[in-house]
């Protein structure tokens, strides 16, 4: 599946408190998210497949699709529109044969050598980061800066979303780098007006 990676919202269950995860997400399709991630390490399957069918229901007519952070269960029990994998969270072969040809799945890289061995056929896209340290990822890789993300994108067989500390302002660097778009937690959902806040990145 093809989908706009633009504008990635990530979602993250404390930084969207403030106005409610659905309502977050909601203000930032208004402001322009083209793609929707529900991430919550620490939630389990059972309270997440109702969250996740809720969010798949307000999407319903906006054309942004949702996809499932980490947990497969959870994006084939709740009609998710895909999942979004890291190197760590499953192979990519059982993640396309469960969820069949059309959903989106999308995969976290942060190396070359990564990137040389992955199975392109079966990926849709691939999430590159993070371009900053963040604390909204406590685990993750060095940061890759400008230049090491232009490297990954050069070498990428897929369409490339860059991911970690990322705000407005960096839009354009990104774009230079030759990504599609970029994908955020805190720029959107730390914020006091989500729509505002999705709405002021620039677009490609
Ligand atoms: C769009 C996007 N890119 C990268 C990630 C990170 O995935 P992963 O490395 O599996 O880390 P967790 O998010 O699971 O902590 C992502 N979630 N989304
Ligand atoms: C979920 C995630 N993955 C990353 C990676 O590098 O793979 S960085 C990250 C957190 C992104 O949050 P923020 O926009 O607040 O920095
Ligand atoms: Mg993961």
């Amino acid at each position: 599946m093809r989908a706009d990676l633009s504008l990635y919202l990530v979602t993250d269950p404390g930084l969207c408190e403030a106005h409610g995860l659905v309502e977050t997400v909601m203000a930032a399709v208004r402001g322009g998210v083209t793609l929707v991630q529900l991430r919550d390490k620490h939630a389990s399957d059972a309270e997440l497949v109702p969250l996740a069918r809720r969010l798949k229901t307000m999407l319903a007519g906006t054309g942004v699709p949702l996809v499932i952070n980490d947990r497969l269960e959870v994006a084939l029990a709740s009609g998710a529109d895909g999942l979004h994998i890291g190197q760590d969270d499953g192979e990519v072969a059982d993640a396309r044969a469960a969820l069949g040809p059309d959903a989106l799945l999308g995969l976290s890289v942060q190396t070359r050598e990564q990137l040389a061995r992955l199975d392109a056929s079966r990926l849709d896209y691939l999430g590159l980061g993070p371009v900053f340290a963040t604390p909204s990822k406590h685990d993750h890789a060095a940061p890759l800066g400008f230049a090491g993300l232009a490297e990954l994108v050069a070498a990428s067989p897929l369409p490339t979303v860059a991911i970690g500390g990322l705000k407005a302002e960096h839009a354009r660097d990104v774009f230079r780098a030759g990504a599609e778009g970029l994908a955020v937690i805190s720029a959107i959902c730390g914020t006091p007006d989500p729509e505002a806040a999705a709405r002021a990145f620039p677009r490609r």
